[in-house]
């Protein structure tokens, strides 16, 4: 692997699923792989678990880390040729270089405006690292894709699922804010790959892109959607025909213990408790949250691992 900015990265996704998991057995074993190497991982966005998953993952494998919230250094410029006399203090290009003599991988996340929708499809902030940049890139979080969540939830649905091909669901849920498509996209992009029975609910309105969504059915009613489902991952997303809109606040699309039934229920966090899910299924035995933020450790792991196995 020579960069992890796309799901399209991943040539043999049960392979990596499985040395993963061998990973989690033994996550020292390869401690040497990072040795005298570092890792920086620059934020634009809050995060929680993908700082301290990706920390960690990288420390098992022998590297150093450096962290910067890019808020706190100087204002970046994105455009090309810009006449730099307002906001912006230091142009990407400079410091895509400047950082790549401090780094043998670098890490982003950088979520959309969700106000440009043709700008967030560039994906400028990680565009311009890959381009500008002359070490391997990963994606912690784009404006239209979270590859490593995905990773994370293929793994945790292989550890648990009890039938080879289980029915997995997708279902919007409420949000009093308006919030990036990117987990959603990447989750079906990965299930397209996976052997799963695989259905996406959502209001009128919440329909994904064309280009992510392909031939997976679409079901609006979602008590139909979750018929026999073994795994529902709930999201919500912002309205991507209208973009970055909330156009709904539907408390009925809130997931319930009773909507559940026997079905196991994912969610890459934070959670809104009782507007996305309400607290009985996330104190439950169905919830798999926890179990599937453990994986962001292994999912990052085998991703680091499989990038520093093809630094010269
Ligand atoms: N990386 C996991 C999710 C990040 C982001 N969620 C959020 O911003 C939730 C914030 C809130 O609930 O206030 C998203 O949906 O893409
Ligand atoms: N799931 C996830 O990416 O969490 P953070 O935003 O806390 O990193």
């Amino acid at each position: 692997m020579k960069k992890y900015t796309e799901l399209k990265d991943i040539k043999d996704l049960s392979q990596i699923v499985e040395e993963a998991i061998a990973l989690k057995q033994a996550p020292f074993e390869f401690k040497h792989l990072g040795k005298n190497k570092t890792l920086v991982m620059l934020f634009f966005n809050a995060s929680l678990r993908t700082r301290l998953s990706t920390e960690k993952a990288a420390k098992n494998l022998g590297l150093e880390v450096q962290i910067l919230n890019v808020n706190d250094s100087w204002k970046l410029e994105f455009d090309d040729g810009t006449v730099m006399n307002a906001d912006t203090s230091e142009h990407v290009k400079e410091a895509a270089q400047v950082i790549s003599q401090y780094a043998d991988v670098i890490a982003v996340r950088a979520f959309p405006s969700l106000v440009d929708k043709e700008k967030d499809a560039q994906e400028i902030v990680l565009n311009s690292f890959i381009k500008y940049a002359s070490v391997p890139i990963v994606n912690m979080e784009s404006a239209t894709a979270h590859p490593l969540q995905a990773l994370a939830d293929v793994i945790t649905l292989e550890e648990l699922k009890t039938k080879k091909k289980p029915k997995v669901v997708i279902s919007w849920a409420p949000h009093p804010k308006a919030l990036p498509q990117a987990v959603a996209n990447s989750f079906i992009e990965v299930m397209q790959m996976a052997n799963v029975d695989f259905t996406i609910t959502h209001p009128q309105g919440y329909e994904l892109s064309d280009a992510i969504v392909k031939d997976t059915p679409v079901i609006y009613d979602q008590e139909k959607a979750l018929k026999e489902a073994d795994f529902v991952y709930v999201k919500n997303w912002s309205s991507y025909t209208d973009y970055g809109k909330v156009l709904s606040q539907d408390a009925s699309w809130m997931m319930t213990q009773e909507k559940l039934g026997n079905a196991k229920f994912m969610h890459c966090l934070p959670v809104r408790r009782n507007v996305v899910v309400e607290d009985a299924v996330l104190v439950s035995e169905n919830s798999i949250v926890i179990h599937q933020a453990n994986n962001r450790t292994y999912a990052a792991q085998v991703v680091l691992k499989n990038i520093l196995e093809n630094i010269e």
